[in-house]
């Protein structure tokens, strides 16, 4: 009888479900969006119970879809939005508080008084992670001083925290498994990643309790098996892995030098760097890529907080499109002799910038500026700061082997458009392969690798498969000016920023 695998895809905007067989074929998938609430100007939360209710429901009609049993699943592979903090009741189960999402800003104060007392050497060092408000740690402190009694329930034991795999895993279990991945664990602020361990230093800075923590795992292993109501049978969870790690691994990125890119609400870049792990002085961040049979790889990382957010921001904030997909064609329309450059700082400028108080900004707007330049300045604004990222990456990296191609996922690299673009930012070869769905495949690879059903790391790379190539065409000259109007608009957004806080 065919065996399957169960993905659960967690994303920023949508939880997604998403069912595989032997041949690592999509049977059915599902998908639910969920509400973002926005309380007050650089703050976002999610509700991590609606959350929960999304799982179940994209899960349940995953299966039903599929016409498959339960029984059949041989492992369930969780891959999540990432930094985002929950904490709550051991006893219930339910929330202290919304979750606080990765893109929130409520702690930049904070953030700067730990910098002015000198910490942020010491969580560099230990974490690979810059002092910004996007880790959990300064979350989870926020959270304990905010919320009527938490500090003391936390010291007392009646509290637990965890991203929100380790949420989901938490309730699939029914309480029984309170566990992360050192993928997750490394993003939190609180993880030594040389060292593998929660850290006693860290946890004091920010003044965390021990307890509250999740144990942590390899991304593959046995980390619990849901309760046998909620499915019709009980599955074992055997994979774990934040989103970006995901797609490194469903990307098949196992080399050192290996790149991939991911483009959905945010853009996320990522360098395999092999078992070392790599220091970078271009304000990158040093990260677990995955860790797998005790062994823990390492890759270089640039996020940028806006990429698809920029293009739901035409169609859900100025309204000048109705479909995510229109930008590609308008932007091919666009009228060239309009030099507009869109900085999308909405949540801060992320790497390697990490200003988290800049908001964004429009340059060079006439009477004749419409939506299709608009478009295009949105979807060129994604390019030119995947093209920061990844030249801070080569300065890091200099001197070592380095694939000269971008292989690229997520929801906006379906924009021919864009692709090419990216290209002629690059000078690189863009691969986008044929599968898109890469995060989850990656973590469907955790939990079928471990329950025996799909293969090891050399026979999974060798099914990744390429869709389309996108070769560079743009000459040097149109590049490098282009490029160049985009770093002075960054600079005058950045000063504009700092001299409009001043304001009284
Ligand atoms: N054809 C397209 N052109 C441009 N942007 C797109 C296109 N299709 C989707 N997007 C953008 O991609 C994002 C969705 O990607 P997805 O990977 O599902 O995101 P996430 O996992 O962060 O929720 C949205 O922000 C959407 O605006
Ligand atoms: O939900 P995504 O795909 O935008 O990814 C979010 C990241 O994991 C945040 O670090």
């Amino acid at each position: 009888m065919t065996s399957y695998i169960l993905a659960i895809d967690q994303g920023t905007t949508s939880s997604r479900a998403i069912l595989f067989d032997e041949q690592f074929d999509i049977v059915s998938s599902s998908q639910q969006e969920f509400a973002q609430h926005f309380p007050s100007s650089g703050m976002v939360e999610h509700d991590a119970e609606e959350i929960w209710h999304s799982v179940v429901a994209t899960c349940r009609k995953a299966i039903a879809d599929a016409g498959i049993n339960a029984s059949q699943i041989a492992g369930i592979g969780i891959t999540n939005q990432r930094e985002t903090t929950v904490i709550w009741d051991k006893s219930t189960g339910k929330p202290i508080h919304h979750a606080i999402v990765w893109q929130d800003r409520r702690t930049s104060n904070y953030c700067n008084e730990l910098k002015a007392s000198g910490h942020e050497e010491t969580v560099r060092d230990k974490t690979g992670l810059l002092l910004d408000p996007y880790f959990s740690a300064t979350k989870i402190n926020w959270l304990l001083d905010h919320v009527d009694r938490a500090r003391k329930k936390a010291e007392d034991g009646k509290l637990l925290f965890g991203t929100i795999d380790t949420y989901l895993l938490w309730r699939l279990t029914d309480g029984a498994s309170h566990k992360t991945d050192a993928t997750n664990a490394s993003r939190t602020m609180l993880f030594n990643t040389a060292k593998n361990e929660w850290d006693d230093a860290l946890l004091k800075i920010f003044n965390v309790p021990r307890q509250i923590l999740p144990a942590v795992e390899d991304c593959a292993a046995e980390f619990g098996n849901t309760v046998t109501d909620l499915f019709g049978a009980s599955i074992p969870v055997l994979g774990i892995a934040g989103d970006q790690h995901a797609a490194v691994l469903g990307q098949a990125c196992f080399s050192p030098g290996m790149i991939k890119s991911t483009y959905g609400t945010g853009c996320f870049v990522m360098l395999n760097t092999g078992e070392q792990r790599a220091e970078s002085k271009n304000r990158l961040l040093s990260t677990i890529a995955y860790r797998i049979n005790g062994k823990t790889t390492y890759a270089l990382e640039g996020s940028i907080f806006i990429a698809g957010a920029a293009v739901q921001w035409l169609r859900d904030g100025l309204k000048i499109i109705d479909d995510a997909s229109q930008t590609g064609g308008l932007a091919a329309e666009a009228d060239r002799s309009q030099d507009v450059i869109m900085v999308p700082a909405f949540a801060g400028l992320g790497a390697p910038y990490w200003e988290p108080d800049v908001r964004g900004a429009i340059f060079g707007l006439t009477r004749n500026t419409g939506p299709r330049e608009l478009s295009r300045a949105a979807l060129e604004a994604v390019c030119y700061q995947t093209r920061d990222l990844v030249d801070a990456m080569k300065k890091d990296w200099q001197g070592q082997k380095e694939e000269s191609v971008l292989r690229v996922d997520g929801g906006m690299v379906a924009s021919d458009w864009t692709m090419q673009y990216l290209a002629d930012t690059l000078a690189t070869p863009i691969d986008r392969p044929s599968i898109l769905e890469t995060t989850a495949l990656g973590a469907a690879w955790l939990a079928g690798m471990k329950s025996g059903v799909w293969p090891d790391m050399e026979g999974f790379s060798k099914s990744w498969k390429l869709q389309n190539r996108f070769e560079p065409r743009l000459d040097e000259a149109k590049r490098a000016h282009r490029y160049n109007s985009w770093l002075a608009a960054v600079e005058s957004t950045i000063s504009q920023s700092k001299a409009s806080s001043k304001e009284i």
